[in-house]
């Protein structure tokens, strides 16, 4: 069975339908990627523009991790592209320019919360007031002593943000940094993001929480492995005719799957040779 992309069962958006109107930072071009038995990114085709921030939305198992890793190059794929800063994904020469924090933080345990990005920090030449600044903006000045080990789950992911962070990147891919953090602090970081992408930086940003789609400058709505659409928070509005960037997006779900039903590439996937 192929796996092709539902065909959107909307008018085309006329102009810049992803908010992408500047120079481009990621081209996803045909990618399709196979992990065990399944085909779980389909097909898919995006454009990430360069100082923005890009929000990739989806349920559950919808593949935005997965995407992810295709885009920082250690995810195995089956076919397509993708083009990172003018380059291929993973190439090394990027190194120092993508930051890439998972939702599994990664952190030094028996290392202070400061030592940890002094750590990270130093291999991107930054120093100790860098350090003391970014922990600063992820609301963890007051900690900046304790052992990483003694942190609150929240507190322990907000360490390994600041690891990213205190590199300066170009590009930082966040996979669900939110999760688990009250609205306050939620509320800050999301801030703190919009300040990043003002000074230049791109961001992609993964949530499968709606409501934080309004911060996002461009969405790519996954569902099933496929791309569903890839427009502005304001598009999406006024497709769903609602307000609600979550019953939008579920009315989306919806005519997708009425206009073309049962071709969800997480459904589909059966047999063939297994990617990991
Ligand atoms: N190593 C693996 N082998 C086989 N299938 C996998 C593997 N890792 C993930 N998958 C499957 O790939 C699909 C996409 O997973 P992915 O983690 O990318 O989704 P997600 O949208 O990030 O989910 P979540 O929001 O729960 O983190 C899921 O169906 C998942 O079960």
């Amino acid at each position: 069975m192929s796996h092709r992309a539902a065909a959107p069962p909307f008018a085309p958006v006329p102009a810049d339908p992803s908010g992408a109107s500047g120079p481009i930072s990621v081209s996803v071009d045909a990618l399709r990627v196979r992990r065990g038995k399944s085909t779980v990114l389909a097909n898919i085709t995006a454009s990430i523009p360069n100082g923005r921030i890009t929000g990739l939305l989806g349920p559950s198992g919808s593949g935005k991790t997965t995407l992810m890793r295709a885009l920082v190059g250690v995810q195995k794929i089956t076919a397509g592209t993708v083009t990172v800063l003018g380059r291929p994904a993973g190439d090394p020469r990027n190194r120092h320019d993508v930051g890439y924090v998972t939702q599994a933080p990664s952190v030094y345990r028996d290392l202070t919360v400061l030592d940890n990005v002094r750590y990270f920090g130093a291999v991107h030449g930054a120093g100790r007031d860098d350090a003391q600044a970014v922990l600063a903006a992820v609301g963890l000045a007051g900690l900046a002593k304790r052992k990483a080990s003694d942190l609150s789950g929240g507190q322990f992911s907000r360490v390994s943000l600041a690891c990213a962070l205190v590199g300066k990147p170009k590009l930082l891919v966040l996979d669900e940094p939110t999760v688990g953090l009250d609205p306050v602090l939620r509320a800050d970081l999301w801030e703190q993001f919009r300040g990043m992408a003002e000074e230049g930086t791109t961001l992609i940003i993964s949530s499968h929480v709606m409501e934080e789609a309004g911060h996002c400058d461009t969405l790519l709505l996954l569902r099933d492995g496929m791309l569903l659409e890839q427009l502005t928070p304001a598009q999406l509005r006024k497709r769903g005719e609602t307000e609600d960037l979550e019953l939008a997006f579920l009315r989306l779900i919806k005519a997708a799957e009425s206009a073309a039903p049962g071709t969800g590439a997480g459904t589909a996937a059966t047999g063939g040779k297994a990617d990991s």
